[in-house]
């Protein structure tokens, strides 16, 4: 069983483009404290939350230096008007191009990169950022949304229920030009892409999914096919043509909401703990991982201070899991690198 490890990773051919240097020994953390992609206060407290369930120090147990560069600073511009029913246009689109910059940086410094979001509009400047640099990347979407719908499809007019669409190059004809947008180009193809978990996908979401094929798996698929089997179809997607770097893009509704009740846009019937640990261990086993999200967690929509807390660690271990912590056993070597805090680095 350990053939897809480390060995594995050591004899495996490397990328001939500069995005996978040294992405093995050195993980990356960035806060983005965010919440205009959606109604709900609450999801910009997600970083916070998350360090403090004791993310640095789970990662730094692991065989990697960690360095933590803080959040970034978002400025919130006073006036902005909704544009075509589109929710904090010129917000949500300035968040972005800061975090895409940061992002593209990170990943050109060399670093493994996990994002702390704040709500998921800001998966158009993580997406964006790490195709900077790794222009053949590819996305694993794990939600029980697509987050697919354009400006014209969106039932609520929040922009986290839209990133996805700002990606695909077979959607521009149908994205119209939003203020805060400008900077934005799509930068993936329908089969670069990979959802699992859905379960509450919009009627014009589901017609752009069938309409462009693109693969996805929802609770049923995985209800009927098993994890083990919705992974190997997913990895074989992406990754049977040739090796490229994975941004996994992690909505913590993805979980059901038993496990992750401190979420914006809870639905029922979700994935299990243990479908999200073998999930999030078979990404880490191709070692193609380059940026993980993980967004969504709302310390304001606990119902308490346990559903909270039980939210954030669902998180950490998900994180932990998608790095390389395994259920059987430490990897780790004896000396545990330190933790740098490299804010500075990155300040914007
Ligand atoms: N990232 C999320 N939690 N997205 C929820 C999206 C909900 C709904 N589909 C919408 O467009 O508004
Ligand atoms: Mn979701
Ligand atoms: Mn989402």
């Amino acid at each position: 069983m350990a053939l897809r490890g480390p060995l594995f990773r050591l004899l495996r051919t490397p990328f001939s483009q500069s995005c996978q240097q040294s992405r093995a020994q050195s993980v990356a953390v960035l806060g983005a404290p965010f919440s205009r992609g959606q109604k709900r206060r609450g999801v910009e407290h997600g970083p916070k939350v998350i360090r403090d369930a004791g993310l640095i120090e789970r990662l730094s147990g692991l065989d990697y230096s960690v360095h933590d560069f803080g959040d970034l600073h978002f400025h919130h511009p006073e006036m902005d008007e909704p544009y075509m029913g589109v929710k904090f246009p010129r917000t949500v689109g300035a968040a972005n191009k800061m975090l895409s910059g940061a992002v593209s940086r990170a990943i050109g410094a060399g670093h493994t990169l996990v994002m702390l979001g704040g709500d998921h509009s800001l998966g158009i400047g993580s997406v964006s950022g790490h195709a900077q640099q790794c222009p053949d990347l590819c996305l694993i979407w794990v939600d029980a949304h697509a987050d697919v719908n354009t400006p014209m499809t969106s039932p609520s007019g929040n922009l986290h229920g839209q990133p996805v669409a700002f990606m695909l190059k077979e959607l521009q004809d149908k994205m119209p030009d939003i203020p805060g947008f400008s900077w934005t180009k799509p930068v993936l193809s329908s089969r670069d892409l990979v959802y699992i978990g859905l379960r509450d996908v919009d009627p014009g979401e589901y017609h752009i999914m069938k309409n462009l094929g693109i693969q996805y798996f929802t609770m049923r698929d995985i209800d009927r096919l098993g994890i083990q089997r919705v992974m190997e179809v997913t990895l074989d997607h992406l990754l049977a043509r040739k090796q490229r770097p994975i941004h996994l893009s992690f909505d913590i509704d993805a979980f059901d909401p038993s496990l992750a009740p401190a979420t914006g846009t809870a639905v029922n019937g979700g994935l299990t703990y243990r479908e999200g640990i073998y999930l999030t261990e078979e990404i880490h086993n191709t070692g193609l991982l380059s940026v993980m999200d993980l967004v969504e967690v709302n310390p304001m929509l606990g119902a308490n201070h346990e559903a909270v807390e039980a939210t954030a660690s669902l998180a950490v271990d998900v994180i932990a899991s998608s790095l390389g912590q395994t259920r059987e056993g430490a990897h780790a070597s004896i000396g545990v690198p330190p933790v740098k805090n490299d804010t500075e680095q990155l300040r914007i």
